[in-house]
């Protein structure tokens, strides 16, 4: 709805639709109903706009998007086209965030003025569409093309400093002003002022003669970031038309444009997963505890201990998140290069505007290296990140155990092991849980939470807390080895290997995964994070080459099939792009070589075994890759290790930069249809048998597609758990 009032002549329309003003039908109809009060009331002689509350509008209603409420009019470009010919001055007063549809309507008014901590955009390009009530021809008429090339194909928001700076916003409001009051006063004085240039419709876009070498260069630049990705080039393309079409022309090509994009698999991901970011954090135990009633305990000071890779990444999390941050690492030099990094990351920072001069004074102080475990007497959580090995972690626990204070939690950055067996070192399991950060932390914005068999209400909430904190997506998950992600992830890696087995080459599998969306390959990401990694996690695991005994078979670990190459070329040195030598090999820059050494191995390798190598096809590649994920996320739905696909989507998507554009493993598969998958699973599972475990078609996988085909991804939760739960129902 929207509220109406007049006050000293001025019409002031305040959309008031909680929680962030979206204008849904209900508030399209009642905007456009006080819009043509105003405009037939003589004694108003200009019309403010606004929003109640938190915000002025966020945009449409992302929830009306594939339904048919969308269709009913008024739309938001009605409201729009109505602003605009209004005989009366039309002020926007922009409070809070003002994006997508509700940055359209105030680029239908004749004036913008803004607080100065607001933000505007069109960051609609995120949802898979494209500012579709005139945005894309209006904006690049204002802030020029090359501007609204970089506004709408990225979809950032923007400061009110950086739209005034630009002539998109007509006066910045300070801090503590009443924006409110300060419109009506704009209003008032607006009074009287031709209009004519102020419809922005009218005007032309003033960078136009350059929209070639525009277009050439922001579509370089989309292709390179937001590969596979449909919208951003759409986007791109309307725009266009704003230089070289007339306005109405221009709104064409923006409907089309809209249209197409609507009618993509794409949208459709882009949308669940923006409602899947914000339900991750509604957390749930079944029958134990959710976010509703758990109560998080108040962390004022992180322990953090093992300051290598991880642990910097991690210390800055906590810093950023205002915490007092102990750090502790045994090894001095690991311990001086590490407090020399967090500074020198502060630093850079503030360097940035980031983070200003106080609060990195404040981050400075609040590092606090310490070189004994009393050190840690105070803190209220402690995370420990030092190498991946049960026996040193449990050594870890028992002397955290014996230091901290009783309320305090211990948590574990370990990315694959037990944490309830290292709550067993404790006396206190309730206090005990995995905090698993992703590579490098304090960029990655994913957060698993893994919540042990004895993780408390308190703990849990506790950690969730703090990882919003820190504004990262963050998950809960159960505990098993290498919980939700890295669980997965497993069969996707162990794939790649066995088609180098087969017949393709690093590169072939590399180029598979860039043309679906992925910004690097599974080998390009393997060098940039290390072969050593996954070397020490499998010899954790006494899996690897040389720590088998004389006489087992090279391909094979027990029963189960085993790639050896991985273990073949960190043996050789190769440790990645640290080495300069991985799966590539690196010349002077970044940019992966196929080596002859790397084909060598392979072609060696398939020699020794009689394998005759076959040109495997780029559609098996991806199913190889994907398929087996998909198909052990089933698994972990089943075994309620994940409580939901979209929490395993939002994983993926957040830790391992899967395309947000295809929604994430889950529902990828979703959108290719559950049956068509499974007949792939099936098929394979025949061909490679009881040696790939991994192909063996998940139950939960098999039941939906027996009983619904490929049944709406909300429901697959509940209509399996029902059927589970029902007694005899075998599964
Ligand atoms: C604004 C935010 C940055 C705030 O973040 P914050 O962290 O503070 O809060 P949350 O994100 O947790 O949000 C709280 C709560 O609100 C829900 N919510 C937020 N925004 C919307 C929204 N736009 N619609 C519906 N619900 C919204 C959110 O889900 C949370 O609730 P929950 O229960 O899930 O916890 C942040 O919220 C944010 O980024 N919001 C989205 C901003 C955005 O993307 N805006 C663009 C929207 S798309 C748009 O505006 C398109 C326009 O160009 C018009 C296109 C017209 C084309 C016509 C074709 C078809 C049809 C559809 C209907 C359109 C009507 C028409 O034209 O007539
Ligand atoms: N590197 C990754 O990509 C990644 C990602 C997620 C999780 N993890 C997990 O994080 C943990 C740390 O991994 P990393 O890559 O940072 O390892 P790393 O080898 O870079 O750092 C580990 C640090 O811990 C220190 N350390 C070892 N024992 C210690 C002790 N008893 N007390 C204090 N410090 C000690 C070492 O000196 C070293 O500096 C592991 O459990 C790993 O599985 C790693």
């Amino acid at each position: 709805m929207a509220k109406y009032s007049v006050e000293n002549e001025v019409a002031v329309i305040a959309v008031d639709n909680p929680p962030m003003n979206a204008l849904s039908h209900h508030v399209r109809k009642s905007l456009l109903k006080y819009l043509k009060e105003a405009e037939s009331d003589e004694k108003v002689t200009s019309i403010v706009l606004c929003g109640d509350g938190r915000t002025f509008p966020v945009g449409a209603d992302i929830k009306e998007f594939h339904k048919s409420v969308s269709k009913l009019g008024p739309t938001i470009l009605d409201i729009v086209d109505a602003l605009e010919k209004s005989k009366k001055p039309t002020i926007a007063a922009i409070h809070g965030n003002a994006l997508g549809g509700g940055l359209e309507i105030a680029l239908g008014c004749h004036y913008r003025i803004a607080m100065t901590n607001s933000k505007v955009g069109l960051p609609e390009v995120k949802l898979g569409i494209l500012p579709g009530a005139g945005g894309t021809q209006r904006l690049p008429r204002v802030i020029g093309l090359d501007n609204a090339m970089q506004w709408i194909a990225y979809g950032g928001h923007h400061s009110a400093g950086i739209g005034a700076s630009l002539g998109l916003i007509d006066r910045v409001v300070p801090q503590g002003g009443n924006i409110r009051e300060h419109a009506i006063l704009f209003a008032k004085a607006a009074v009287g002022k031709s209009l004519g240039q102020r419809r922005l419709s009218n005007i032309s876009v003033p960078d136009a003669a350059k929209v070639e070498s525009l277009m050439a260069k922001h579509l370089k630049e989309v292709s390179k970031k937001s590969r596979g990705a449909l919208a951003p080039i759409v986007c791109l393309q309307v725009i266009k038309s704003s230089a070289l079409l007339s306005y109405q022309e221009g709104l064409e090509s923006e409907r089309q444009g809209m249209f197409t994009l609507l009618a993509s698999s794409q949208s459709r991901a882009q949308i669940y997963s923006f409602f899947a970011e914000r339900q991750v954090s509604k957390w749930s135990v079944p029958g134990v505890t959710n976010y509703q009633n758990a109560v998080p305990m108040k962390v004022k000071a992180v322990g953090v201990v093992g300051l290598g890779t991880m642990g910097r990444g991690i210390a800055i999390c906590c810093l950023r998140a205002g915490k007092i941050t102990y750090v502790l690492e045994m090894n001095t030099k690991a311990q001086t290069a590490g407090v020399k990094y967090i500074r020198g990351y502060i630093e850079t920072m503030r360097k940035r505007k980031q983070i200003n001069d106080q609060q990195s004074s404040m981050m400075n102080n609040a590092l606090i290296p310490v070189d004994n475990y009393n050190g840690l007497k105070n803190v209220d959580l402690v995370i420990e990140a030092v190498f991946e090995s049960m026996k040193i972690k449990k050594e870890i626990f028992k002397k955290l155990e014996k230091v901290c204070k009783p309320s305090a939690i211990l948590a574990s950055n370990t990315s694959t092991l037990n944490i309830d067996e290292m709550a067993s070192v404790t006396k206190r399991p309730q206090k005990v849980a995995g905090m698993h950060f992703f590579a490098p932390a304090h960029i990655m914005m994913l957060l698993e939470n893994i919540r042990g068999e004895k993780s408390s209400p308190e703990t849990i909430a506790t950690i969730m807390d703090l990882g919003k904190q820190m504004r990262k997506t963050t998950v809960l998950v159960g505990n098993c080895h290498g919980f939700v992600g890295n669980r997965m992830f497993a069969y996707y890696t162990a794939e790649s290997s066995f088609l180098l087995e087969e017949g393709a080459y690093p590169k072939q599998v590399d180029d598979v995964l860039l043309d679906y969306g992925f910004a690097m390959g599974r080998f390009q990401v393997g060098d940039l994070s290390g072969t050593d990694i996954g070397y020490k996690i499998r010899r954790e695991r006494g899996l690897t080459h040389k720590q088998q005994p004389a006489g087992t078979p090279e391909r094979k670990r027990g029963d189960r099939r085993y790639s050896p190459l991985d273990d073949f070329l960190y043996e050789k040195g190769r440790y990645g792009l640290k080495a300069r030598k991985g799966w590539y090999k690196y010349e002077g820059s970044r940019t992966p070589i196929p080596d002859p050494e790397v084909r060598k191995m392979i072609d060696d390798f398939r020699k020794r075994h009689n394998i005759n190598p076959r040109h495997i096809s780029p559609e098996e590649t991806l199913q190889r890759m994907i398929f087996p994920l998909v198909n052990e996320g089933f698994n972990v739905l089943d075994e309620g290790i994940a409580a939901n696909p979209w929490d395993i989507d939002m994983i993926f998507q957040h830790g391992y930069a899967w395309p947000r554009h295809t929604g994430g493993p889950m529902y990828y598969a979703y959108t290719i249809g559950l049956p068509q998958v499974l007949k792939v699973i099936e098929e394979r599972w025949k061909l490679a048998g009881a040696s790939e475990p991994h192909w063996k078609p998940s139950k939960m996988l098999t039941w939906l597609v027996e009983h619904h085909g490929n049944p709406d991804i909300n429901d697959w939760i509940k209509l399996y758990k029902e059927r589970k739960s029902q007694p005899n129902s075998n599964l």
